[in-house]
């Protein structure tokens, strides 16, 4: 770690207690958003609704596949009952074509390497339900790096809830501080504040609209090779 990361806050003493790191998925390793958007759009047309944009798919990425089809629903007057329905058909459509256009971020396949030589046991933690996040990881290779995946269903909470980083740290016989979260939205920031667990940011990412550094995470990067 460099010394302009340590002056950002974080100490040198404390990374080098670092032995497991959570990334956050949407946002933060891949930009995902063009094939969400696609299959979103896809689940619309095939029920006679006007598509919605990027711009709006990047708003409401971030809370799980429900969260997004419900803002969906909301913006398009689609009625409650026709939730299930929804989600189902983009669920369709995004588990057959997960990684079209979604890109790795620059810097992203650099620290995982980096990560990988140090020996740190590296989680994907995501909103993103399982399924689809492990398609997507294998997909730019990047599986190989993780150790652990959860998806937004893989427990019965999900991030901003606490629970998801702390089954990590058992997975791993780890305490809170031996272990850091990444991620680009408020739900990662909030998620590792509940557990105890220090937070970095990354500036490029979706969450909701929001300048992400109103969450106040422990530091926060324009891209994670500044890490190396
Ligand atoms: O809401 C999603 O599907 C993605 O969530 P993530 O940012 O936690 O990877
Ligand atoms: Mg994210």
């Amino acid at each position: 770690m460099s010394q302009s990361t340590v002056e950002k806050g974080v100490s040198v003493a404390s990374f080098d207690h670092i032995q497991a790191i959570f990334f956050d998925l949407d946002g933060t390793l891949v930009d995902s958003a063009a094939d969400i958007l696609r299959a979103v759009n896809f689940a619309l047309y095939d029920i006679g609704v006007d598509p919605v944009t990027n711009v709006q798919v990047r708003l409401w990425v971030g809370r799980g596949a429900g969260r997004l089809i419900q803002c969906v629903r909301e913006y398009r007057g689609i009625a409650p009952e026709r939730h299930e329905e929804l989600l189902a058909s983009f669920m369709k459509h995004y588990q057959a074509d997960v990684c079209v256009d979604s890109t790795v971020y620059a810097g992203v396949r650099e620290f995982l390497t980096w990560c990988q030589q140090h020996k740190i046991h590296v989680a994907c933690i995501t909103n993103k339900p399982y399924q689809p996040a492990l398609k997507l990881l294998k997909a730019l290779n990047l599986l190989e790096y993780f150790s652990l995946v959860l998806g937004g269903d893989s427990l019965e909470h999900r991030k901003p809830h606490p629970a998801p980083l702390l089954h990590a740290l058992s997975h791993y016989g780890l305490k809170p501080e031996h272990a850091l979260m990444i991620g680009d939205s408020r739900n990662d920031v909030e998620s590792a504040r509940a557990a105890s667990i220090r937070s970095i940011a990354v500036s490029y990412g979706y969450n909701h609209g929001e300048p992400i550094a109103a969450s106040e995470p422990d530091l926060l990067l324009d891209s994670l090779a500044e890490l190396l």
